[in-house]
């Protein structure tokens, strides 16, 4: 997250971080007991290896009070998700076991209704990436508020050229934005998940380059057939 804010700790209970040897990789949260939502393309330099999920966690190094680091079962990245384009980036992890629900560990939950977020509406974004254009890493979640821009304006040929599709929705890029290693995590508008970071363009704050996101609500059906069919 770029020029944002410490999160105040344990008030985003659903969020997750996802990791590969320790290693923050990408952000995530929890949608059910057993299982978190974030994006496919976190899974491109993992070499096929399964994340470990950490919930409950405000600090990534600190001892707290809740903080967990659960197994993955299984991960089902989206059938449509390549690593060509933005399109479908939605991955499900299933955890080891139920996680362990208390006041730092939570669900979240996401918007079933397919209509578009009205444009200058703000929602707000959080994660472990990366805080300034060198790549520096915080160790404490980070947190932003950013405006809804319309599909137009952000399919502007300026903008991202028409490649912005009705499952996508964007934020405004301007000085504060999202950043490598925010992947995955959620956007929440009035305390639901209506998107998933997308790295897109990967560039970060950039006016020119507005944040993209998967919207949720046209894959419900798709994650409860998933959630339904996975044993447990
Ligand atoms: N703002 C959109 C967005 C959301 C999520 C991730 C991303 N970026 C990235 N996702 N993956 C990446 N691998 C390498 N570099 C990356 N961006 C980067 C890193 C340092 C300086 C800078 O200006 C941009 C990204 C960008």
């Amino acid at each position: 997250i770029l020029r944002g804010s410490e999160a105040r700790p344990h008030l985003k209970p659903y969020m997750a971080s996802l990791q590969l040897d320790g290693q923050h990789v990408c952000g995530g949260f929890l949608i059910a007991e057993q299982w978190v939502l974030s994006a496919a393309h976190c899974t491109e330099e993992t070499d096929g290896k399964l994340f470990q999920v950490l919930l409950g966690a405000h600090s990534l190094t600190e001892p707290e009070p809740h903080k967990r680091l659960y197994q993955v079962r299984a991960q089902f990245p989206h059938p449509g998700s390549n690593i060509h384009n933005n399109k479908d980036d939605l991955l499900l992890l299933q955890l080891e076991e139920k996680a362990e629900l208390n006041t730092d560990v939570r669900v979240l939950p996401f918007q079933r209704e397919d209509r578009d977020v009205a444009a200058d509406t703000v929602c707000e974004v959080a994660g472990w990436g990366t805080i300034d254009h060198s790549g520096r890493r915080p160790d404490k979640l980070q947190q932003v508020q950013r405006p809804v821009i319309s599909r137009d304006v952000c399919n502007h040929r300026t903008r991202h050229d028409g490649t912005i599709t009705q499952n996508m929705m964007c934020t405004d890029s301007r000085r504060k934005d999202t950043c490598k290693g925010d992947s995955g995590g959620p956007l929440v508008c009035g305390g639901v998940a209506e998107g998933v970071v997308t790295a897109g363009s990967r560039v970060c704050g950039n006016y020119k380059k507005p944040a993209i996101y998967t919207r949720i609500a046209p894959y419900a059906a798709w994650i409860d057939s998933v959630m339904a069919s996975a044993d447990g």
